[in-house]
């Protein structure tokens, strides 16, 4: 463990005390302000990727892992970490990412639900300072904990990724290394909010995995969902798939879980009376592995009774097939008795996610009965396949597509999607440098991702924040586009709302999660230092909005409020303020909550 490490790991210790514990590699860090420098926390709660055998049988090894992976010259590039002159050319990346380390590590089996309430406070509380998070974890529970975090994290808007390994990374022959490599990348490069599990080159939602196999390193399936990513040659993001925030509200984490739920797998022979003990009070809510397409005995009346007396009484029962893939549907007449006994259909979700989402619904608090069953049934994370019902595209309704397919001589599916797909961003960034909502409906409804930029990257949500129209940023977060995207030039809508001091936008903007880069939390004192000397009150009244911090030191150590004038000065202090919006101070975001850094050395991204 890093000194560092070990002054966080201790509650009592002060900010001020972990300032002066700051290792060299840390502050060089701040120096580098590299646009293309990308960060991510890495939370270590164990699992066999960082195990080492004792006795022939293996356990979580502490404070091994960060010194391992500093020998890999692939995980960490001592040069860029020293070398504080050195910029990267333009078309490099470099992933800083950074470890907490839990204390004890744990073999999955142990995990509980404390345990997800911890790791979901960690990304709620260091969400500002980074890209994205991954989450070391074992593999024989991470399919339930990646269920229950995508249902605690809520208006996620960063990548969330769970991985471990079959074989521990300090082996020859280690699963570990790729897992950790693919993982750390996308959750720098790509903005998957999403929590997800990245396995073998694969990168799947989370609450649609479950582990399939002990000992390949294939471990994981998504059996009714395909990934969302895959690393192969080329890094394939399946943007369709992607589940899209569709928020204006920030993110945050909801730990409280009811612990009163169970899972019962039906099998032929199955007594009434084990049925009732298991449904007896505190349960209150109950997966049920029904055979096939979600059927039960429908010549068991006594079975059949005891599922209604406590779905009667309360209990929230849903049926979940035994079947690896497939939904659950009313085919058949054993099922049918089954919605008459007050069951819930599943659908396609897995065991484990019925489980959590249980686990979650049931705790919160102020709902109704009825409404925590409708929420079961709905479709929160991505968890289950949404109504389909006439939400099926077809290309020939849009009008547009089809003047420009008819020109160009076009009629096969496969080549009017991928012109919808080339069109699609500069029209839908055209529309919003009009504020045309109803032109970006139309654009939505022919199936297109909002999200995605134009050749510069900039998105509609940008271009809406530039030009000051609120409506349409309001729609545009409503409707998957993310806060968090950057342009070529680093710049967020955030950024972009600023420099056009469009407030209200700053506003809805911060609401929904926006938040200043490190980057431009750096140069924000020289700015604001600038801005003060102008007097310009409304520059530094937007900055302000936008989270920048008032006394945050400029290039020559003063900060604006230093350099403001008094009268300026007190105009500016009668600001209505909030204290629950105040923003992490800059040396609290950027130093307290890390240890020790460790960089990957650039990589090309196409
Ligand atoms: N491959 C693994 O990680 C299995 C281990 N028992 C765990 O779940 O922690």
């Amino acid at each position: 463990m890093t000194s560092l490490a070990r002054a966080l790991s201790n509650s009592k210790t002060s900010d001020a005390e972990c300032l002066d514990s700051l290792p060299n590699a840390m502050r060089n860090c701040t120096l580098h302000g590299s646009r293309r420098e990308v960060r991510v926390l890495v939370i270590n709660t164990g699992g066999t990727i960082g195990m080492k055998s004792h006795n022939d049988v293996l356990s979580p090894e502490s404070n091994a892992f960060v010194e391992g992976l500093r020998k890999l010259t692939t995980f960490h590039d001592e040069q860029y970490a020293q070398d504080t002159a050195f910029r990267p050319p333009r078309h490099l990346f470099i992933v800083v990412y950074t470890f907490l380390e839990y204390s004890p590590l744990l073999d999955s089996s142990n995990m509980s639900t404390e345990d997800w309430g911890k790791i979901g406070k960690d990304i709620e509380k260091n969400y500002e300072c980074y890209n994205g998070f991954v989450i070391l974890h074992g593999t024989d529970t991470m399919a339930y904990t990646a269920s229950a975090l995508s249902f605690m994290c809520e208006h996620l808007g960063k990548p969330v990724i769970l991985t471990g390994s079959q074989v521990p990374i300090y082996e020859m022959r280690s699963d570990g290394r790729d897992n950790l490599m693919g993982a750390l990348l996308i959750a720098g490069l790509f903005v998957i909010p999403e929590v997800c599990v990245y396995f073998r080159n694969k990168l799947y939602r989370g609450n649609r995995v479950t582990k399939v196999d002990t000992g390949s390193f294939n471990a994981f399936a998504s059996p009714n969902l395909p990934p969302l990513a895959k690393m192969d040659v080329d890094i394939t993001v399946n943007w369709d798939t992607v589940w899209r925030a569709n928020t204006s509200t920030k993110f945050r984490v909801r730990t409280e879980l009811n612990r009163n739920v169970g899972l019962l797998r039906l099998f032929p022979g199955i007594t009434a009376a084990t049925v009732r003990s298991f449904l007896q009070p505190p349960m209150e809510g109950v997966v049920l592995e029904t055979y096939g397409t979600g059927n039960a005995p429908d010549n068991r009346a006594d079975l059949l009774a005891e599922l209604k007396e406590a779905t009667d009484r309360g209990v929230i029962i849903i049926n979940t097939t035994q079947c690896l893939r497939g939904t659950v549907s009313k085919v058949y007449a054993t099922g049918e008795v089954l919605y008459k006994a007050g069951l819930l259909p599943g659908v396609d979700m897995t065991p484990e996610a019925v489980l959590s989402k249980l686990s979650y619904v049931l705790a919160i608090e102020g709902l109704d009965h009825q409404t925590k069953k409708k929420m079961m049934a709905q479709n929160l994370r991505g968890e289950m396949m949404a109504d389909l019902a006439g939400a099926k595209l077809d290309l020939s309704d849009s009008r547009f597509i089809q003047v420009i397919a008819k020109s160009l001589s076009i009629s096969c599916k496969e080549e009017l999607e991928a012109i919808r797909d080339a069109l699609a961003p500069p029209l839908a960034c055209a529309a919003a440098k009009i504020g045309d909502v109803e032109a970006l409906e139309s654009i939505r409804e022919m199936g297109s991702y909002l999200s995605v930029g134009d050749y510069d990257g900039r998105t509609p949500l940008h271009i809406a924040a530039c030009e000051g129209h609120l409506k349409v940023v309001q729609y545009l977060l409503e409707h998957g586009s993310s806060v968090h995207s950057r342009d070529r030039y680093g710049d967020t809508p955030l950024s972009n709302a600023v420099r056009f001091r469009r407030k209200d936008i700053v506003r809805l903007l911060r609401k929904t999660g926006a938040h200043l880069s490190r980057e431009q939390l750096a140069v924000s004192g020289t700015e604001l230092c600038s801005l003060a000397a102008h007097g310009d009150l409304d520059g530094l009244q937007i900055w302000h909005l936008a989270g920048a911090v008032l006394n945050t030191p400029g290039y020559d150590g003063q900060s604006a409020l230093s350099v403001v004038s008094t009268g300026v000065l007190l105009r500016f202090l009668l600001l209505p303020y909030s204290p629950k919006n105040t923003p992490l101070t800059f040396s609290y975001n950027l130093f307290c909550r890390c240890s020790s850094p460790i960089f990957l050395p650039p990589h090309t991204h196409s």
